[in-house]
C-alpha cells in the first residue's frame, strides 16, 4: 500500500504495524502541520468491523486533550480508512526504555493524566474496559508531554447520555480486557463499570513503580486456567501487600476503587488529589520531564525506533494472546453511538 493516496490527499509512506484490526501506516499530508499522520486501514469485507466503531467513538470524544484528532473517515476501494493524528510510543514502550521501572515522579505525573483521560471518557458515557500501558500513547513534538488514550475496541456505553440512567448490573460475563490489569470484579464475571477502569489504572501504576505485578508469569495449562490463577492471586494479595514499599496512597487508591458500588459516581477529584498531594509532600517538581526524557545515552529517536520494532513484533505475533472475542456483541465497541462519521474537514 505504500505510495498510495487515501482520502484524496494522504500519501502512505510507511507501514507501522498490522494485526487483527488491519494495518496502520504513517502518511504524509502535504497540506497539514508537520505533515505526518497515522492511517488505519481495515478490509471492507472484514467479518468483525471495528474501525467504524472506533471512528464513531473518536468523533464523540473529539476536542479534548489526549484524544487523537480525526482528519478523515471514509470507505474506499477495498478499505475502510481513518486518518488521525500520529502519536509516539506507548507507555509500555517507554517503560521498557526505562528498564522496566519508573520513578515516583513519572508515575504520579502519569497517574494524573490517566485519571483525567478516564474521567473524560466516562463523562462521555463510555467505559474503556482495556486499560493497560499499551493503550496510552505519548504525543509527538509539542505534545510530547501529553498522554493519549487509544484502542476503543472494547469500550462500552455504561449509561444513557440523555437520562444518565446507568446500564444494568449483570453477572456471569466473560472476562473482557487484559487479565494482568483486569479488576477483581471483572475476573469474577461482573458487568464492568467505571470502577473497573479505575482499578485497572491502579494496577498499571503499581506495575510502573514496582516493575511488575505478582500475578505476572503464572504458568497454567490453558487460557482459562491462567485467568483463574491470576484471579486467585489477586484475591489473595491484599492491597497493603501489593503496595508494600510504596507510598500508602497507592493502596488507598486501590481500596477506594475496589469499594465503589457498581453504579456509583467515582470522585475523580479525590483520586487526583490523593496523588497530587503525595507529589507535593515529596517536593517533586511538575516540570513535565518524564524518566524517558532523560534516559542516559538514549536519544529521542531511539524511543521512536523502539516503537517501530514493537509494532513489527506485534504484527508477527498477529496480536496473539488477545482475549478479545469479537463474536460477543458485548465485546464490540460503541454499536449504539448515534453520531455520524466525520467527513473530511474543510
Ligand atoms: N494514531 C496513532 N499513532 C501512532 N501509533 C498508533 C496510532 N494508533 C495506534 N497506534 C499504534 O498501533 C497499535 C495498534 O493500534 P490499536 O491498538 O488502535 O489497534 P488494535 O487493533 O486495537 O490493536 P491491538 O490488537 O494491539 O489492540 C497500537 O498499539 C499503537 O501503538
Amino acid at each position: 500500500m505504500e505510495g498510495k493516496t487515501v482520502g484524496g490527499r494522504y500519501l502512505l509512506t510507511k507501514l507501522l504495524g498490522s494485526g487483527s484490526f488491519g494495518q496502520i501506516y504513517i502518511a504524509k499530508d502535504p497540506r497539514g502541520g508537520d505533515g505526518e499522520v497515522a492511517v488505519k486501514l481495515e478490509i471492507k469485507e472484514t467479518k468483525h468491523p471495528q474501525l467504524v466503531y472506533e471512528a464513531k467513538l473518536l468523533k464523540l470524544l473529539q476536542g479534548a486533550p489526549g484524544i487523537a484528532e480525526v482528519y478523515y473517515y471514509g470507505i474506499e476501494a477495498e478499505h475502510t480508512v481513518m486518518v488521525m493524528e500520529l502519536m509516539g510510543p506507548s507507555l509500555e514502550d517507554v517503560f521498557n526504555l526505562c528498564r522496566r521501572r519508573l520513578s515516583l515522579k513519572s508515575t504520579l505525573m502519569l497517574a494524573d493524566q490517566m485519571l483525567l483521560r478516564i474521567e473524560y471518557f466516562h463523562s462521555r458515557h463510555y467505559i474503556h474496559r482495556d486499560i493497560k500501558p499499551d493503550n496510552f500513547l505519548i504525543g509527538r513534538s509539542q505534545k510530547s508531554n501529553i498522554v493519549y488514550i487509544i484502542d476503543f475496541g472494547l469500550a462500552k456505553k455504561f449509561r444513557s447520555p440523555s437520562t444518565l440512567v446507568h446500564g444494568p448490573y449483570r453477572e456471569n460475563k466473560n472476562l473482557t480486557g487484559t487479565a494482568r490489569y483486569a479488576s477483581l470484579n471483572a475476573h469474577l464475571g461482573l458487568e464492568q463499570s467505571r470502577r473497573d477502569d479505575l482499578e485497572a489504572i491502579g494496577y498499571v501504576l503499581v506495575y510502573f513503580l514496582k516493575g511488575s505485578l505478582p500475578w505476572q508469569g503464572i504458568k497454567a495449562e490453558g487460557k482459562q486456567d491462567k485467568y483463574s490463577a491470576i484471579m486467585e492471586k489477586k484475591l489473595n494479595t491484599p492491597f497493603t501487600e501489593l503496595c508494600q514499599g510504596m507510598p500508602d496512597e497507592f493502596a488507598t487508591f486501590l481500596s477506594y476503587t475496589r469499594n465503589l458500588r457498581f453504579d456509583e459516581d467515582p470522585d475523580y477529584r479525590y483520586m487526583r488529589w490523593l496523588f497530587q498531594n503525595l507529589f507535593h509532600q515529596q517536593r517533586l517538581k511538575n516540570d513535565g520531564c518524564f524518566d524517558w526524557n532523560v534516559v542516559k545515552g538514549r536519544p529521542q529517536w531511539q524511543v521512536n525506533e523502539l516503537k517501530a520494532e514493537r509494532l513489527q513484533a506485534a504484527a508477527m505475533r498477529n496480536v496473539a494472546g488477545s482475549m478479545t472475542d469479537y463474536s460477543q456483541p458485548s465485546n464490540r465497541a460503541a454499536t449504539d453511538v448515534v453520531l455520524s462519521i466525520p467527513s473530511e474537514p474543510g
